[in-house]
């Protein structure tokens, strides 16, 4: 993990919300930003619109990230604060960037649910099912960042994502650099 925590001179925090394709992130982030006024960075898209890959991998039918270059591509962005980044993944970030990590969850029915009307089957929906029920997603964020950054909320309802957005609103407002 590159770097310290500097994140003492950014004049608003900068939050990452992971979790398992299909928990909410994408839906969350924006609520989080409409309703903050923080900038929404969904890293899929950026991937997608700034070619930030390495080609299309067919076994797991999604493009490669390049980490390096998406990693360079949000370096000055981040410095100034005021960010919510969602990816389905953490440990390459530089952990300097980021002032809390949101790991969502889900239900596994729940998440089989939307991922097959997302259009997932298959090895692509097993391993995404499984990647949830061995909270690998929670697992790597711990590994990534300090323990007292990070968050497990749970996202099965539309309750949920009201609740979660609302809980992170307030740790937003109340931040201090
Ligand atoms: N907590 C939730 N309750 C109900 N539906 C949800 C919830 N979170 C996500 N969804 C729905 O599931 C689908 C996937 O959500 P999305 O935000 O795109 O997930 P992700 O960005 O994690 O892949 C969307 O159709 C969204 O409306």
């Amino acid at each position: 993990m590159a770097g310290g925590n500097n994140g003492t001179r950014r004049q608003r925090p900068n939050i990452l919300i992971t979790g398992t394709p299909g928990t909410g992130k994408s839906t969350t982030a924006s609520a989080l930003a409409e309703a903050t006024n923080f900038k929404h960075i969904c890293v899929g898209d950026l991937v997608k619109e700034k070619n930030l890959h390495d080609g299309w991998d067919d076994q797991f039918e999604s493009y490669i990230i390049n980490e390096d270059l998406v990693c360079d591509e949000l370096e000055d962005i981040m410095v100034g604060g005021g960010n919510i980044v969602d990816y389905h993944g953490c440990d390459f970030f530089p952990e300097r960037w980021f002032d809390a990590v949101v790991v969502l969850q889900t239900e596994n029915s729940v998440l089989y649910d939307r991922l097959t009307r997302r259009g997932y089957s298959g090895t692509k929906l097993s391993n995404n099912i499984e990647c949830e029920i061995f909270q690998v997603m929670l697992e790597e964020a711990n590994d990534s960042y300090k323990e007292e950054i990070v968050v497990a909320l749970q996202s099965n309802t539309l309750q949920d994502i009201d609740n979660n957005v609302a809980r992170l609103k307030e740790r937003i407002e109340s931040w201090r650099p």
